[in-house]
């Protein structure tokens, strides 16, 4: 892992060191990814079951399961991993239920009643990454606000084989449809549909850089399907002042690195000493992981930035947007309120990221590339649409017609006033 002094970079070099390396090839993945969905769209179930031999070994001629193999499955399973994914998502069904919203009811003038309601979203994709780690914690992510919220389909898509722990964890989930097929071509079936798979209104659930792809340009289609939002390859950024544990630091680090080999991991400290030491650590913890090979790769593209202060570190990591944030400092909830940009924070030396992965009740589908700028982490308010309801006695008509009639007059739109007067004349007879 690099260590740089931010203080000695140049503006460009900065910006360069923040870049996220998924995003390189960008031109490459838009066409591959778009022909991918031209030839499901076209060829359907064909294409379909054609990508997923080619990429993923499919065997045979079926990629849909049903409540067979999820008994089989069931029965594979020793009680101890069902318990563990009990325990999951019990944590997550507690802080997703709490998120519940209760309809909203406010009269803003006598007689003008108006309210906010949600509506569950009818159809919905999850897609549970597959390629290189099968994620049966994304199952309980995606399926289980979608079951809280009252979605009445819940389509599962992931790349074959699929484990017995994800179709465990659909079945607490209520998951509607299981298709062993995964990548782009599984989330250009879930928004255009095929023979077999029929489309859903809006896709969830993080992947590599074709499935993120796929899932932008869906979602940039009329006739597509509606999204998340951009959950790509993984990425945590650590801030440690002096008194940090260099050990923790580093297994944090490495537990993202384990991802892939483009996930990304940044350390931020005011103390060169904390870097040095962090550095060594990851390279005695990297010699005993068994997925080495690819932490690697994903270490040798991270960075350990040695800043001026905390308040500098906090500064760089609001500019980076992580999705994971780690705050390795004295006193981390004097920070928490200056940082503005990460999908999930995690505070002090107890808190790893991995709980927030698993069970301690947080979503873990977070936005990457930078996108918690703007997005939120998965919630239960995803799986739901708001809409609006408004009543209004003859009072209340009285009370807001000047201001109604005399607004659409200024817009030049008179059918509008017309609307309001029409009632007027009529009440004043
Ligand atoms: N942001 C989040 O919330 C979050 C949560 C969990 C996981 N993740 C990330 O999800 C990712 C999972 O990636 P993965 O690869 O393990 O599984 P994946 O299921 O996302 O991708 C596997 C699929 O990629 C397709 N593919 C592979 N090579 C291809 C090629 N050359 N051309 C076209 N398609 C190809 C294949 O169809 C395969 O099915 C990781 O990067 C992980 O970090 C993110
Ligand atoms: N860290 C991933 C989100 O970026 C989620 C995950 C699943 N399993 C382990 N980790
Ligand atoms: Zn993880």
């Amino acid at each position: 892992m690099q260590t740089v002094n931010w203080e000695q970079l140049t503006s460009d070099q900065q910006a360069e060191l923040l870049a996220r390396p998924a995003m390189a090839d960008s031109s490459g993945l838009t066409n591959t990814v778009a022909e991918i969905i031209s030839n499901i769209r076209q060829q359907g179930d064909q294409a379909l079951l054609d990508y997923t031999k080619r990429f993923d070994k499919l065997e045979g001629d079926n990629f849909t399961l049903n409540n067979t193999d999820i008994e089989a499955a069931t029965a594979r399973l020793d009680d101890d991993i069902k318990d563990a994914i009990k325990v999951a998502y019990q944590q997550v069904v507690k802080f997703h239920e709490a998120q519940q919203q209760d309809v909203i009811r406010v009269e803003t003038m006598p007689g003008v009643v108006c309210e906010m309601h949600t509506q569950a979203i009818e159809s919905v994709g999850l897609y549970i990454p597959g390629g290189s780690a099968p994620l049966p914690s994304t199952v309980i992510m995606t399926g289980a606000p979608a079951q809280i919220a009252g979605c009445s389909r819940l389509v599962l898509c992931s790349p074959p084989p699929l484990a017995d722990e994800i179709l465990y964890a659909a079945s607490l989930c209520g998951v509607t449809e299981i298709y062993s097929v995964g990548g782009a071509q599984a989330i250009a079936a879930l928004a255009y549909g095929t023979e077999t798979i029929k489309a859903v209104d809006k896709i969830f659930g993080p992947g590599n850089s074709f499935v993120t792809e796929a899932k932008r340009q869906v979602s940039n289609d009329f006739a597509g399907a509606a999204i998340d939002m951009p959950a790509g390859p993984s990425e945590v950024l650590v801030i440690g002042d002096e008194n940090a544990d260099p050990a923790f630091i580093a297994s944090d680090l490495l537990s993202q690195a384990e991802h892939g080999h483009d996930s990304q991991t940044i350390l931020v400290t005011p103390s060169a000493s904390v870097a040095a030491q962090t550095a060594s650590e990851i390279d005695s913890q990297l010699a005993v992981l068994e997925r080495r090979e690819i932490a690697e790769k994903a270490i040798a593209n991270s960075v350990s930035i040695v800043c001026k202060d905390i308040q500098q570190a906090i500064e760089i990591s609001n500019r980076y947007a992580p999705e994971h944030l780690i705050v390795q400092t004295e006193n981390p909830r004097e920070i928490q309120p200056h940082l503005k940009n990460a999908g999930s924070i995690f505070l002090g030396a107890w808190t790893p990221e991995s709980v927030g992965d698993y069970a301690s009740g947080t979503n873990h589908v977070l936005p990457t590339y930078g996108y918690t700028k703007t997005y939120s982490s998965l919630g239960l308010a995803d799986f739901v649409k708001r809409y609006t309801v408004q009543e209004l006695t003859q009072q209340g008509l009285r009370n807001l017609a000047p201001a109604v009639t005399r607004l659409a007059a200024a817009e030049g739109l008179t059918a509008h006033k017309r609307a309001v007067t029409i009632r007027m004349e009529k009440l004043d007879k």
